[in-house]
């Protein structure tokens, strides 16, 4: 109902875009996603157990004004002084993508890997980001609150998009192709053990240890098999009947945190801050959320807040291009949190309704880089006292376990309130998100189910369940 709402509220809203050929951005993002060669320097992922300490302290990049942004420390003037440079916009997008991704992958990271300075693009001098496009101020009275729950599919997009694939299957049919590993794998377990036997103990103990296999984690475990020994013990039962119980169960631990992300419009600009480790799929998800926004006729403004990596900047760009969405950047290796401050400003001068930024992403236990999270948290909080209203963390749904320790970490350094869960699509390990609901108890309100800007929806606890244990 509230996408209807939404549809009709900015309907006539919409702001005039630059066309952007749907070949150029679309080929350019390919080659920015090709795992090889833009996430190069995010494997550190994979080194969840690496020491911090065998990480080269100098891989820091430094900037001299940081420490002007200090809790107590951010007066007006003296932001002034440690505003990042502009990088005009030619100047990042004009040299081959190629180039910015040897360039980033020479450069170093604060993951530690092997580094340049970070000279590669020259600064011009401009005192503060400049922004894209300014977008025209939407005329139309809008609600204080709106929930984001549109599909892209379901509304008319000015900037084309994507190419549409030959097939366009439903949302719920892509969600199962997507959980499909998971839940055939579950459903194969599952399968081997009620082969012609009755509920009893052994089947129970069976049946708990493939559930935490399957990532489901230990409490909705214990409530599946609670659940079918209260009502089959001693039963014949059939993997059907487990299955059905099964989601039935799911379905209660993820009805709680599958809720709409609502922007309260009464903040001007809503903010958005998009937090999680390296490569989970924060500059996608934000590019996808923008255009359900900008599709609603919402005037976004995007940050780079990942102002380590070019080749993120430029990611981030593509996406503004293609959604619609003017995006302000500064120089590799600025302040990010100045970056942040700067944004909102300009988000507030150009009159958006929501601005979404995006930040470096950073493993949980390299403590120095929470911190500087924690400072881009502190210092959009002296724009606007609530600010961010809204942080996202993005998990990647093949991370596994591990992702349970990201969010306790992320909540508590950044203030996370949402959960995206990206990757779903291939993985074996979507049962994650159930673990991570019933411990977390946050809010839920995106799952990625691939690549493309369609690929991202509202989480849905009953789809997801079904998907997860294989019902129709
Ligand atoms: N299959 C699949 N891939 C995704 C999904 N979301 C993001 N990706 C891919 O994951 C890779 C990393 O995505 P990014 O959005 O760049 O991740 P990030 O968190 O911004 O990365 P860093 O800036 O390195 O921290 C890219 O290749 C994306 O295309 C998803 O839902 N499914």
């Amino acid at each position: 109902m509230a996408l209807g709402f939404i549809k009709k509220i900015f309907s006539f809203g919409k702001k005039e875009v630059e066309e952007v050929p749907a070949d150029k951005p679309l080929a350019e993002l390919d080659q920015l996603s090709t795992p090889e060669q833009l996430y190069e320097d995010t494997t550190a992922q994979e080194a969840l157990n690496v020491p911090a300490e065998t990480i080269p302290a100098e891989a820091e990049p430094v900037v001299e004004e940081q420490d002007a942004f200090e809790e107590t420390a951010v007066e007006p003037e003296l932001l002034q002084d440690i505003e990042p440079v502009v990088v005009e916009q030619t100047e990042i997008i004009s040299p081959p993508v190629d180039e910015f991704i040897e360039a980033t992958d020479e450069m170093e990271s604060p993951m530690g890997e092997a580094a340049i300075e970070p000279v590669a693009i020259p600064a011009p001098e401009a005192p503060a980001p400049e922004v894209e496009e300014a977008p025209e101020p939407i005329i139309a009275p809008k609600p204080s609150k709106v929930t984001v729950s549109k599909t892209v599919e379901e509304k008319q997009v000015e900037v084309p998009i994507v190419a549409e694939p030959a097939v366009r299957l439903s949302w719920f049919e892509r969600l199962r192709k997507g959980l499909f590993r998971s839940s055939q794998q579950l459903g194969d377990s599952i399968g081997s053990i009620f082969t012609r036997r009755k509920l009893d103990e052994d089947t129970l103990q069976d049946l708990e240890d493939v559930l935490i296999q399957a990532d489901l984690g230990m409490e909705t475990a214990i409530r599946i098999t609670g659940a079918l020994s209260a009502t089959r013990y001693g039963k014949d039962i059939s993997t059907e009947e487990v299955r059905t119980i099964m989601a039935a169960e799911i379905e209660k631990v993820l009805g709680p945190v599958a809720k709409p992300l609502e922007l309260d419009l009464s903040h001007k600009p809503h903010v958005i801050l998009v937090v999680g480790v390296n490569g989970t799929g924060k500059t996608t998800t934000i590019g996808k959320l923008a255009a359900k926004l900008t599709a609603g006729g919402l005037n976004v403004m995007l940050a780079a807040g990942d102002t380590f990596r070019a080749a993120a900047i430029e990611q981030l760009h593509i996406w503004g291009k293609r959604t619609g969405a003017p995006v302000v950047s500064s120089k590799l290796g600025a302040d990010a949190a100045g970056l942040a401050f700067d944004a909102w400003k300009q988000a507030k001068e150009a009159g958006s309704d929501v601005l979404i930024i995006d930040t470096a992403g950073r493993l949980q236990n390299r403590a120095e880089l929470m911190d500087e999270l924690a400072k881009i948290v502190r210092v959009l909080g002296k724009n606007d006292p609530e600010a961010p209203h809204t942080v996202l963390q993005t998990l990647d749904a093949t991370t596994g376990q591990n992702a349970l320790n990201q969010v306790e970490i992320f909540k508590n350094i950044a203030g996370v309130n949402g959960l995206v869960m990206t990757k779903l699509d291939g993985t074996a390990r979507g049962g994650i998100l159930v673990a991570i609901s019933a411990k977390h108890k946050l809010p839920v309100y995106f799952i990625g189910v691939g690549e493309q800007v369609e690929d991202l929806e509202p989480f849905a606890a009953s789809d997801f369940a079904k998907a997860i244990a294989g019902v129709a």
